[in-house]
């Protein structure tokens, strides 16, 4: 049974859902299976990729093979590290078409701002001409403070639409989410269920889980909707993924996400990837 997604416009316009699909590590024939799976059976209709992932081609393959027009699809993919430089950047956003089979992403966004090589401004420039191309219609970034966010702006006089960032109940990154809401910039949220780990049993959430009678997975991610986030759970099951997205037809009450935001620990990131040091090419 497919779900029907609510959407929500993006500053330049873009309109997308409000739930998608994240799809590391879905590659190769089980990964194309599981994205067409998604597409045409589940309904989830904004798909999440990197050019790092080494997926591109497996989702343009997914793309190809569903019975979904283009028109329908939001796709996204992203600039790695390495290359930042403005003719690099060109050329690989150009690479990325290619790889996917596309004539054009839906959504583009620097992958990490990589601050101490300190080349993200040069590659704003770049995905702006991208834009102006017809490669992309809507460029954003993830993993940018809103220190790097400033220096877009003032740089360019663009902001990015979206910038997806790691956030879940133990890292609710509440300022960030302010500073985006404060500039009109959406916030997309990666690895939302925070790789369902410990989260899966985590008791607070479980308790409301029963009172709903929902899943742990699906009153986190309701929480993410409600908090005004595009969520974008990655599952290579079916099953699971209708689960993830069937979260329409409950909402939470204040306390319960007072609760689930009150999760959050300053040590909360996954894999202590802070944005201010980290640099991933
Ligand atoms: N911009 C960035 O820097 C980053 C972007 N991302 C993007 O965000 C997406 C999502 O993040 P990701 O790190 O994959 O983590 P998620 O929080 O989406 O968790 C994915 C894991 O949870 C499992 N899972 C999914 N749904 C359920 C469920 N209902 N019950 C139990 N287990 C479940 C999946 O297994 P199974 O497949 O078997 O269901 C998988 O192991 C990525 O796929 C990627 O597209 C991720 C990290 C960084
Ligand atoms: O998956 C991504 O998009 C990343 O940027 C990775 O760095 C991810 O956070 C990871 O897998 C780190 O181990």
């Amino acid at each position: 049974m497919s779900i029907s997604v609510p959407e929500i416009t993006l500053l330049d316009g873009l309109t997308v859902p409000v739930i998608g699909l994240g799809t590391y590590k879905l590659k190769g024939n089980d990964g194309v299976e599981s994205i067409k799976t998604a597409i045409d059976d589940v309904g989830y209709r904004l798909l999440d990729s990197a050019y790092n992932y080494e997926n591109e081609g497996t989702l343009g393959e997914a793309v190809r093979r569903s019975s979904v027009t283009r028109e329908e699809l939001r796709i996204t993919s992203k600039l790695p590290g390495r290359f930042q430089e403005y003719d690099k950047a060109i050329t690989t956003i150009q690479e990325s078409l290619y790889r996917a089979n596309l004539d054009y992403y839906d959504l583009y966004l620097i992958h990490w701002p990589n601050p101490i090589t300190d080349r993200y401004v040069e590659a704003w420039h770049a995905m702006i001409e991208a834009k102006k191309r017809g490669y992309i219609r809507s460029i954003g970034v993830c993993n940018f403070l809103p220190v790097h966010l400033d220096r877009l702006e003032s740089e360019t006089g663009v902001k990015p639409s979206i910038n997806q960032i790691e956030l879940h109940p133990y890292f609710n990154q509440a300022e960030q989410r302010e500073y985006h809401e404060r500039n009109g910039i959406r916030t997309q949220s990666w690895s939302p269920l925070a790789r369902a780990n410990d989260i899966l049993h985590d008791e607070t959430i479980q308790q409301i889980a029963q009172h709903h009678s929902k899943t742990n997975s699906q009153i986190i991610l309701r929480w993410h909707y409600q908090l005004g986030a595009i969520a974008i759970p990655k599952s290579a099951s079916p099953e699971r993924q209708h689960e993830n997205i069937s979260i329409f037809d409950f909402s939470l009450d204040q306390t319960e996400m007072n609760q689930i935001s009150g999760l959050t620990r300053v040590d909360g990131r996954l894999n202590n990837q802070d944005p201010a040091t980290y640099e991933e090419f």
